[in-house]
């Protein structure tokens, strides 16, 4: 998948339980609408919406599973019971969160990675990241990319944007890891998906910016009213 996807967008299509367009129906067709545009993959949430876009278009797809518990923060692909449900939906790469905070039940990066490698062993893996420890970490425990998906979404980096001072976080990830880094969150223009590409990100994923038409709506209202 890596090298499918390689400079090009992957749109992430997904729409939780409390958003609008929550339908595993309208998450193949919004799939179909960016094959259409041109990306080269997607992200989506949960087997249901994967297996439905699978039966839509042939692009590979990026799988998580987001799933909260109350003994942890780690949400995306937390536990070996969400990788057992990503492998029998078909993707070609699974994310999951490789911060270093506690996750669920006491599990382990270590033992999730490890459990992939040997009941999916064409499944490549991705590694969400927050900080350049844990690209460090992910890179040494054999992720095949990290994406920068968590950098803005953790106590320590809490409002914080991938874009803030140029790009600064995504340069330092770059220049800590060998490994493929996929630019994503807060990408929201197609300048800056250019810009990412350009400063050394081996692809792009888009979210809200192509599939969350209340975030769209919202950056037009909010420029009125001012
Ligand atoms: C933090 C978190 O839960 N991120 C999720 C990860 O899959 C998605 O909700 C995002 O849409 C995705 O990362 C793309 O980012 P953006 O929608 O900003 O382009």
């Amino acid at each position: 998948m890596l090298e499918t996807i390689k400079k090009g967008l992957v749109a992430s299509c997904q729409a939780l339980p409390d958003e609008p367009l929550h339908s595993s129906f309208i998450m193949a067709k919004m799939a179909l609408a960016a094959k259409m545009g041109g990306a080269v993959g997607i992200r989506a949430n949960s087997k249901g919406d994967i297996i439905a876009i699978k039966q839509e278009i042939d692009l590979p797809v990026i799988g998580i599973l987001k799933r909260d518990y109350p003994d942890s923060e780690v949400f995306i692909t937390a536990t070996k019971k969400e990788l057992a449900e990503l492998l029998e939906s078909g993707c070609e790469m699974i994310a999951l969160d490789a911060t270093l905070r506690t996750r669920p039940n006491g599990e382990t990066l270590e033992e999730l990675v490890s459990y992939i490698r040997t009941n999916g062993p064409e499944v490549q893996l991705m590694a969400d990241i927050s900080s350049v420890e844990d690209a460090k970490n992910a890179e040494q425990l054999g992720f095949d990319c990290v994406s920068t998906t968590l950098f803005g979404y953790t106590n320590e980096t809490k409002g914080c944007k991938l874009y803030d001072s140029d790009f600064k976080f995504l340069k330092d990830i770059l220049q800590t890891v060998s490994i493929p880094v996929i630019a994503e969150g807060n990408i929201i223009t197609p300048e800056m998906a250019k810009q990412v590409l350009d400063l050394g990100a081996h692809s792009v994923v888009v979210g809200g910016a192509i599939s969350r038409p209340q975030q769209i709506t919202a950056r037009f209202t909010d420029m009125i009213r001012k």
